[in-house]
């Protein structure tokens, strides 16, 4: 998919072309009211411009020049123009996405199964629950869930990513997405969208942005800069009487003009291109989000929870060691755990299968589906197993064999703690295995934590977000793994509903919490959470419970995704402080010009000198609209995120962009006053 092509240029002609036209199309009224600052923009357009028209067609005594009364005109269009511009560039590269997306949602035909009979229908007919079959070659018609059968699946179509995929039934990695092409085997998929309900219907209205709604914290900044203009709008209309009093001749284009030139017109402006941006940037590093809302929560979020096995560690778990008890004979315990582990499709399980069938040649062992009845693992037991005949045999955590060896009357030897301490002190996983009441011995499980965590950990320290590791796994094995990682803390022998506690409780003391996860298990508190990354391997539960989808389903993510939210914050929050610093100081800049000659006394404040309060008010004009067209390439990129507190970055934030703020409109204006002069305009 095209998030993977190269970040195009910030002024593609492909993009910058549309967007132009865009821009004029977005002057209609009904458009720009949704901004209220730019409504008065473009409220103050039309009035100017209508006083041209008078002042050309019944030459009154007008109080301003003809050139002047269309030069401020013009250039409040252009102020408007240049607003909608921003955004319309911000759009057009989601825009240019979708259409990259929706070529490739090709027609396809299905291979729908009806009465166990095959019959080949459009894709487009295919409805939620319908079950297909799909060989090697062809194209997955339809979201769904795989119901049978394993297969490699190319997802580079959604993804980006060419290497195929395992997709199989059962597990946590069962859901397919349609639009992308099975590359080996065969399999049977139960179809779970409508049409037009797809993923890839779904996304494409996301990159398009025509999902997109303001958000809370959007809605609020809109609310004060309504505050400001209504605030400057009476500054302006009280100045009236001010200069009639005065003797000045202070015609309505000026007082138009002055208006424009103190309300927040630069944020204003560039608010939801920075919107926009922030969830276009977040796209680009393969992670769909579902609202601009998750964007900026991710921004803020206090407390992250990840997974042990698979996101902080490799997660293929291998046996590495029998350890039986002490009158059990190792070939007993290997024989006994690879029972139980036949029919475990589990890294774990196939592991030990390997390993007993390495050490001590067991091998061959035939299914008998009759004989042997298979106990699948659950997060909720904590066990797996098999019952042949008089034997139960089942392996898992250490704590739950015991409770079950207890009820059971058994007698757990003192040796399988110490043996399970010593593996979970190394950071390894112990798996106890028992016949009936009868302890068998250990299996010890090793992981390995995953190169370059640590330092993964460390920026998100100071980013000044706290980690959590939830882990079903023992408090020994935990703790060995976080000391590892570098994790601030954890939460060991957790089932689903600790983890989903677990978030209340932080959310509760006014946190805000991220997490990310992939199996159904794991929904509910995907949908807890303030930032919820679901893996787009993950189960169909998980994808709709979050309010984000990793394509690249890589767990660490996280940390970009946070990343992208705080620089989303702090470009608008920067560039909010810009511009209100800019209007503050245009007031000094013109005010003076303006007074200066009926008061002298204001002389040194007229520090600007400038040619003429003509000449002042239309600079000032000018420079409001271009400072717009300069920040754009700010406000699509993002300010550079550096990892500090959030104090610090505010502090300097504020410094930068506040004094920046406040000296470049005297610096524009004169340079612009210079420029009129000198073409002979005033
Ligand atoms: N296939 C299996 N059969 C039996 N027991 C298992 C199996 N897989 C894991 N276990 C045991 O159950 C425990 C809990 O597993 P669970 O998947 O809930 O957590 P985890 O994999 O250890 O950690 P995480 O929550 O980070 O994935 C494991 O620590 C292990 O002791
Ligand atoms: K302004
Ligand atoms: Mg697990």
């Amino acid at each position: 998919m095209a998030t993977h092509a190269k970040q195009p240029s910030l002024f593609d002609p492909s993009i910058l072309r549309p967007a132009l036209r865009d821009s004029l199309r977005k002057l209609d009224p009904r458009h720009v009211v949704k901004n209220p600052v730019m409504f008065v923009v473009e409220v103050g357009s039309v009035l100017t411009t209508l006083l041209w028209l008078r002042d050309r067609i019944f030459h009154p005594a007008a109080r301003a020049p003809g050139w002047f009364t269309l030069s401020v005109s013009l250039w409040l269009w252009f102020t408007v123009v240049f607003a909608n511009f921003a955004e319309a560039i911000a759009e057009g590269r989601g825009k240019a996405q979708a259409d990259t997306l929706r070529r490739m949602r090709k027609e396809t035909h299905a291979r729908r199964l009806v009465n166990g009979r095959e019959e080949l229908v459009e894709a487009s007919k295919l409805r939620k629950g319908d079950r297909v079959v799909v060989e090697a070659g062809q194209m997955i018609p339809g979201d769904g869930e795989i119901e049978e059968g394993v297969a490699s699946v190319d997802e580079s179509a959604i993804t980006g990513e060419s290497a195929p995929v395992i997709r199989e039934s059962g597990g946590d990695r069962s859901a397919v997405t349609g639009g992308t092409k099975v590359l080996s085997d065969r399999i049977v998929v139960r179809i779970t969208a409508d049409p037009g309900e797809s993923f890839l219907d779904r996304m494409i209205a996301l990159v398009e942005g025509a999902a997109r709604q303001k958000t809370p914290n959007e809605i609020a900044l809109h609310i004060l800069l309504v505050g400001l203009t209504i605030i400057f709008l009476f500054a302006c209309v009280t100045l009236v009487p001010l200069a009639v009093y005065s003797g000045i001749d202070l015609s309505a284009t000026a007082v138009v003009a002055l208006l424009v030139c103190l309300i927040p017109t630069t944020i204003g402006g560039l608010l939801s291109a920075i919107g926009i941006a922030g969830m276009d940037r977040l796209l680009r590093k393969n992670v769909l989000a579902m609202s601009g809302r998750a964007v900026e929560a991710a921004g803020d979020v206090d407390t992250l929870l990840l997974d042990k096995t698979g996101t902080i560690t490799l997660g293929n778990r291998m046996a590495t060691e029998f350890l039986p008890a002490p009158d059990v004979r190792a070939e007993d315990l290997a024989d006994a755990a690879q029972l139980a582990s036949l029919a475990d499709e589990t890294p774990e399980g196939r592991s030990i299968v390997v390993l007993a069938k390495e050490k001590y040649g067991l091998r061959g062992r035939t299914v008998d589906h009759g004989e042997h009845v298979f106990i699948p693992f659950s997060a909720q037991t904590r066990m797996s197993g098999c019952d042949i005949g008089e034997r139960a045999v089942r392996k898992g955590a250490v704590d739950a064999i015991v409770k079950h060896v207890q009820a059971l009357g058994g007698r757990v030897p003192e040796e399988l703690h110490q043996v399970s301490h010593r593996i979970g002190d190394t950071g390894g996983t112990p798996l106890a295995v028992c016949d009936g009441p009868r302890v068998l011995g250990v299996v010890h499980l090793k992981d390995v934590v995953k190169g370059g965590i640590q330092e993964r950990f460390a920026r998100f320290r100071a980013m000044g977000i706290r980690t959590v590791m939830i882990t079903g796994d023992n408090p020994r094995t935990a703790a060995a793994i976080a000391r590892e990682a570098g994790v601030d803390d954890f939460l060991a022998e957790a089932t689903p509903e600790t983890k989903m506690r677990l978030i209340k409780e932080e959310q509760a003391k006014g946190k805000l919490v991220a997490m990310t996860g992939d199996g159904t298990n794991d929904a509910p508190a995907l949908a807890q959470a303030d930032v919820g990354v679901a893996m787009n391997t993950g189960t169909q539960a998980a994808k709709e419970a979050g309010n984000m989808v990793d394509l690249d389903s890589n767990p660490t993510k996280l940390l970009e995704v946070v990343e992208v939210g705080k620089q989303l914050l702090m470009t608008r929050g920067t560039l909010t402080t810009f511009s209100i610093a800019n209007d503050v100081a245009k007031y000094f800049a013109i005010l003076p010009a303006l007074f200066v000659v009926v008061y002298p006394e204001m002389a040194p404040l007229n520090v600007m000198h400038l040619a003429s309060p003509f000449s002042a008010i239309l600079s000032a004009v000018i420079f409001n609209a271009i400072i717009i067209i300069l920040l754009i390439p700010l406000s699509l990129r993002g300010v550079r995120y550096r990892p500090l507190g959030a104090a610090a970055v505010l502090r300097r934030s504020l410094l930068v962009y506040g004094v920046g703020g406040v000296i470049a409109p005297f610096a524009g204006i004169k340079l612009i006053d210079l420029g009129l002069a000198a073409v002979g305009l005033v």
